[in-house]
């Protein structure tokens, strides 16, 4: 059904726009702590961080109009999701059923504001609380989807050599796996590519285009660095996990 590492690689490709945009939207804040502080956010149905709030009530409405119909989409708060109020769109299944299971947004969420978080936003408060959590939302939600597309890249590497994984499966032997499914050159692209892209989108532009030589929204170098730290490993740890249920 049409669907090739190359197809995958390209989306990918193009979701690395959406992700470093995200980023830099969020790093026009900085890090306005009371958005992660519980103590900050007062009703007595909801008890959590402001951000935690925002992502919740937004999955809601999201949920409501169809968006985790998509075998590509994965809600952070799967727990009692409204259903949706669309007809439902037949999507093609190019994924092994038991796919549906996998859903490691918790991690996500643990990485994005444990580590990724204070590697690119400026200490500081300038009250802009959901502004700051609605772009957090973007920032997940792109990631998200980036990482749980490790599922589409496990099932086609499956589907081109299937006696390769398939011994590595039955043993679920992980170390295999990740071995197989791992392309060294194609990662160290990835890397050298979003580090460039952070410096033609991060740049600020103005007529007299000598003024912010070497200046950025978002440093190139850390965003490589989100990539070859966490989200790479991530989408690969996806691809395991797919992998370990593909004959199941
Ligand atoms: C996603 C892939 O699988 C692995 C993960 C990569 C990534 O997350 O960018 C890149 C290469 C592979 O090691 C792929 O092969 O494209």
């Amino acid at each position: 059904n049409g669907v090739t590492l190359e197809s995958l690689r390209l989306s990918l490709i193009r979701q690395e726009d959406t992700i470093i945009f995200g980023l830099i939207e969020r790093a026009r804040f900085p890090t306005n702590s009371p958005t992660y502080n519980e103590s900050y956010v007062s009703t007595p149905t909801f008890s959590g961080t402001l951000v935690h709030f925002v992502v919740k009530e937004t999955e809601a409405l999201q949920a409501k109009a169809g968006r985790y119909a998509n075998p590509e989409e994965h809600p952070f708060f799967p727990d009692n999701l409204p259903p949706s109020v669309v007809p439902p769109y037949n999507f093609t299944e190019v994924l092994h059923p038991p796919a549906a299971s996998i859903n490691i947004n918790k991690d996500i969420w643990d990485m994005y504001f444990k580590k990724l978080l204070q590697l690119f936003v400026a200490p500081g408060d300038d009250g802009n609380y959901a502004s700051t959590a609605a772009s957090d939302l973007v920032c997940l939600q792109a990631l998200s989807r980036r990482i749980h597309y490790g599922k589409l890249v496990a099932e086609v590497k499956f589907r081109e050599s299937p006696g390769e994984y398939e011994p590595a499966i039955r043993a679920k032997d992980r170390d295999a796996l990740m071995k197989l499914l791992t392309f060294e050159s194609v990662e160290e692209e990835v890397k050298k590519r979003v580090a460039k892209k952070a410096m033609v989108f991060g740049q600020e532009v103005t007529l007299n285009n000598d003024d912010n030589k070497g200046k950025y929204k978002v440093d190139p170098l850390v965003v490589a660095r989100l990539y070859g730290d966490w989200i790479i490993p991530l989408t690969k740890l996806v691809q395991v996990e797919y992998l370990l249920r593909r004959l199941d």
